[in-house]
């Protein structure tokens, strides 16, 4: 698996430790409640988000990846339950009354979904859409949102920005619409960006293009990026901190090329080792490991990755804690790899 740019990018994580995080999230729960069913959907989840990073969060579908960062911009559904705590800028997001929340929602914190045709407005030319987006988040005049508004066009690289601007969304491809998603996104200038399967639906060259984009801006702006994604490969080409999800709950977390060099959770080898290596160097969707994932209205005792496990033991009907077990490196399992054992792997 290419990991020269998280190679790269951890070196300088030593430096920016230094900076205070721009998100902090802790122990956060997301429980779904319905006709006395209990859905927990994210299971103490806690991480820090510096200024200038990209954190991709990755697991199979149903393990909360969404919900944990829809979560935070309040977009749940009123059956939702969250406690814990997420700080934004210091500030407490858990618990903010909505109206306070969507001056966030957009402006701080903005999110650039998976599918760009549904979240486009069909009828609009994609120019007057970016300049609304500004004028929403700032006292700029019509005439200056429009200069900006093709100026982010410019810098989403979408070519012939000036002609663009007057065109319907159906008018352009997928990986154009998912750049002025993108223009949109940046028109609040937001500190943090969350794309969520952002590329999924792209080809694979497109998803690269779309990719060194969001770096891109990440280190012009400074800005903080979550990646949410089901794409191993993706995480470990472009994002600088993985944490890896599994039923609601985070099993493993460190600086990417920590992460991808020293696996030590069954679950997330499991993952990586289902890739046929030659598909490695592609970025490809999570393997299919044999079993599914538990039902989160019935969790097994003990560790949820138990019954697919090919290490489980006794013990693991007794929750693992997840904890830093080496500098910068958490996990959550009681018979974790060692290095001996990943390079015979
Ligand atoms: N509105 C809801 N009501 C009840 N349960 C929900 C609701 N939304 C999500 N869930 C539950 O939360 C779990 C986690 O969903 P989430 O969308 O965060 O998963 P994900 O890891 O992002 O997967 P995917 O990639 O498929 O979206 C789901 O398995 C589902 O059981």
């Amino acid at each position: 698996m290419s990991i020269d740019r998280a190679t790269r990018t951890q070196e300088s994580t030593s430096e920016s430790s230094e900076t205070a995080p721009l998100l902090e999230v802790s122990d956060l729960r997301v429980r779904f409640s319905r006709r006395g069913r209990h859905v927990h959907a994210v299971n103490g989840l806690s991480y820090r988000l510096r200024p200038g990073r990209m954190l991709a969060i990755v697991g199979e579908s149903g393990s909360g990846k969404s919900v944990s960062v829809r979560s935070l911009m309040g977009l749940l559904p009123p059956t939702a339950q969250v406690s814990g705590s997420a700080r934004f800028d210091g500030v407490e997001l858990v618990g903010m009354p909505d109206k306070q929340l969507r001056r966030y929602r957009g402006a701080d914190i903005a999110m650039v979904f998976q599918d760009p045709a549904r979240s486009l407005n069909p009828t609009m030319r994609v120019g007057n859409q970016i300049t609304e987006a500004i004028r929403a988040h700032s006292d700029v005049d019509r005439a200056r949102a429009r200069e900006r508004a093709v100026e982010l066009l410019r810098l989403v690289r979408l070519a012939a920005p000036e002609q663009r601007f007057h065109e319907y969304p159906h008018q352009l491809s997928g990986g154009m619409r998912q750049r002025v998603m993108i223009a949109i996104a940046l028109g609040a200038e937001p500190r943090l960006l969350i794309a969520d399967e952002a590329t999924t639906s792209l080809d694979v060259t497109t998803q690269a293009q779309i990719m060194e984009l969001l770096l891109d801006l990440q280190e012009r702006l400074n800005m903080a990026v979550i990646l949410i994604s089901h794409d191993l490969g993706l995480a470990a080409s472009y994002a600088q901190d993985v944490i890896v999800m599994y039923a609601g709950r985070a099993v493993e977390r460190a600086a990417t090329a920590d992460l991808f060099e020293h696996v030590r959770m069954p679950y997330t080898r499991a993952l990586l080792g289902a890739i046929p290596v030659l598909e490695r160097q592609a970025h490809t969707l999570l393997p299919v490991i044999p079993g599914q994932p538990p039902d989160l209205g019935a969790l097994p005792q003990g560790c949820p990755f138990r019954p697919r496990c090919s290490e489980a033991t006794e013990r693991c009907s007794e929750e693992p804690p997840f904890a830093e077990h080496e500098p910068g490196h958490w996990w959550a399992c009681w018979h974790p790899a060692t290095d001996q054992e990943e390079a015979s792997a």
